[in-house]
């Protein structure tokens, strides 16, 4: 049996990891790590904790879905307690991202902006559009709940990464990600990631390739969170006997 230490389990995605390993057989629920006090009742022979050592020491593995100054917490204390990592935390800056790569060198660590396999394989599709369309405008657009702290999303990034890959580019030097004003025609090789936020939207990422005459777009859209709390148990289950080293989601799918 795996077992299962969950950081950001108030949070809306760790809550449904909770339930979610409820119903699997071979990984379980073993600590929950919470800044003050869990804000829903669990089975009292798992260990809810304030003390990130002793949450690390009660579990196999972690499944962080929290905000980026957390996970950077998580990351720290993980160098000095190793353990292999499920992180889907997005809006990681650079230092985080680098500490993400440090831990790699200790432990298994899967980092996935999107943990479907929709959009694992959506990413190699735009990949090849990427490379296929030569000479197509690339917009990204991604929508999600009006309660989402980050923008643009991490899969939005990943996906404008895929596009980027395909042709050559890389996306730090070419991402917009706001337009106003007089701003001027638009580039050849600019990728454009834009955000819309409202509602209860789980989340949607449309790429779309746009050319005089034609123009294609590539659509995912999340209708359940369930859909992430599944995939990231899906991932740890994979993850918990790998070696150390940084592993992508198409890793653990094999898409
Ligand atoms: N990779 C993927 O597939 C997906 C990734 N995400 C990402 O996962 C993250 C979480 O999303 P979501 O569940 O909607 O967010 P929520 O805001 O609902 O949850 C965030 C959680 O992080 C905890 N937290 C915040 N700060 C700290 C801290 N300093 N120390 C410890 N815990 C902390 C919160 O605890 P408390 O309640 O105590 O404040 C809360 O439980 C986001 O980055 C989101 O973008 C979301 C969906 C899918
Ligand atoms: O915050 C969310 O909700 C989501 N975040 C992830 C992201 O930033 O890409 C994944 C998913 O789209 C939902």
């Amino acid at each position: 049996m795996i077992k299962v230490g969950v950081f950001g389990a108030n949070g809306r995605v760790g809550k449904l990891i909770i339930d979610d390993l409820k119903l699997t057989s071979d990984i379980s629920l073993s600590s929950v790590y919470v800044r003050n006090s869990l804000n829903f009742t669990i089975d009292p022979s798992i260990l809810v904790t304030t003390d990130i050592q002793s949450f690390l020491n009660g579990c196999d593995i972690v499944i962080d879905f929290s905000l980026p100054d957390a996970c950077e917490i998580l990351l720290e204390e993980c160098l000095k307690i190793p353990k292999p990592l499920v992180i889907g935390t997005t809006g990681l800056n650079t230092h985080q991202l680098n500490l993400l790569k440090q831990a790699s060198e200790k432990m298994p660590v899967l980092y996935a902006t999107n943990m479907s396999l929709g959009v694992a394989l959506l990413n190699k599709l735009v990949y090849q559009a990427s490379a296929a369309l030569d000479g197509f405008n690339i917009e990204i657009v991604e929508m999600h709940h009006k309660h989402k702290k980050d923008a643009p999303s991490g899969t939005a990034l990943t996906l404008g990464e895929s596009a980027a890959r395909g042709r050559g580019l890389d996306l730090d030097k070419v991402r917009v990600s706001g337009r106003d004003g007089n701003i001027g025609e638009r580039s050849e090789d600019e990728i454009a990631v834009m955000a819309i936020r409202g509602g209860d939207i789980v989340g949607r990422h449309t790429v779309g390739f746009y050319n005089d005459g034609e123009f294609i777009e590539l659509n995912h859209t999340a209708t359940s969170r369930n859909t992430f709390s599944k995939g990231a148990i899906r991932a740890a289950t994979w993850l918990a006997d790998k070696e150390a080293g940084l592993y992508s989601i198409s890793d653990c799918l094999e898409v």
